[in-house]
């Protein structure tokens, strides 16, 4: 296989890869390994969601006043490591990585990511980001809901990685509980299935789009996964090398 660099040098624009997925799937620990085994940047879009839910939670910004909340994402004092070997995630210079997965932000975060004007400033700034990055690194490997079909429709490679919702259950569940019987299953529902239902109704993220490359992992560990997504990409790169439309 040729090298990333290979790749690097026979693209004329940085490269973008766009990943999408439902909760649960993979798309985060997947595309921080595509990103590190390519030399990419990596743009994690959910942990924006999170920042600002975050700050509103802190400063006292009611996530029912959709205008405050939009006044919030314009003013945020985030900073993002985007090194996919030592991802970092500040606001206003305090080290949040760990406070925007808590349960209290994953339980609200949906009422932010369903406020359109949120989204349309979170997505400008994902846009500016991915193109700042991707500059940086030579490319980028952005994840969220809605890089494949709204943030970067253009991207090289679009991939959208999904897995069963037994499966995203299970590993939601061992993530957070360390284990995946009935019990924490079931106490991991809101935060997969529920999270799931209320952002599917202002994203598609589903169903692959035209062109975009389905990665079904229910049957795959993570390295199998992440071995398929860089197939993908090679794949796609190799494409668009040639001259081919992206994927
Ligand atoms: N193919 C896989 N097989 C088993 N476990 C996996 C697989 N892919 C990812 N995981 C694990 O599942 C958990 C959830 O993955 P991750 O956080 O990347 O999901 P996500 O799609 O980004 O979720 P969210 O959007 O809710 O943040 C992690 O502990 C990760 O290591
Ligand atoms: N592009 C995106 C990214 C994320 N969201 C929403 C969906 C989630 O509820 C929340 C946090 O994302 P996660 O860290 O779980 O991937 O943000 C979105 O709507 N669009």
């Amino acid at each position: 296989m040729p090298e990333p660099d290979h790749y690097a040098a026979a693209m004329s624009d940085p490269v973008v890869v766009a990943i999408d997925g439902p909760s649960g799937s993979g798309k985060s620990s997947v595309a921080k390994a595509v990103a590190a085994h390519f030399g990419y940047g990596y743009l994690d879009t959910g942990a924006m969601y999170r920042a600002v839910t975050l700050w509103c939670l802190r400063t006292g910004v009611d996530l029912a006043d959709q205008e405050a909340v939009v006044a919030a994402a314009e003013d945020l004092p985030l900073g993002l490591g985007v090194d996919p070997t030592e991802t970092t995630v500040e606001l206003d210079g305090e080290d949040v990585a760990d406070a925007i997965r808590t349960s209290e932000v994953s339980g609200v975060v949906s009422a932010v990511a369903t406020n359109l004007g949120v989204r349309a400033v979170l997505q400008q700034a994902q846009r500016d980001l991915i193109e700042l990055i991707a500059d940086d690194f030579g490319g980028v490997v952005a994840e969220g809901r809605d890089i494949t079909t709204v943030v970067a429709p253009d991207a090289a490679v679009r991939i959208l990685l999904t897995a069963s919702e037994a499966a995203r259950l299970a590993r939601r569940s061992t993530q957070l509980h360390g284990s995946a019987d009935a019990a924490t299953v079931a106490a991991t529902h809101d935060e997969v299935v529920r999270r799931d239902r209320d952002d599917s109704t202002v994203s598609q993220f589903t169903q692959a789009a035209d062109g975009v490359v389905l990665l079904d992992t229910s049957e795959l560990d993570f390295e199998g996964s992440v071995a398929a997504a860089i197939a993908i990409v090679t794949a796609g790169l190799e494409c668009a090398a040639a001259g081919g439309s992206p994927a």
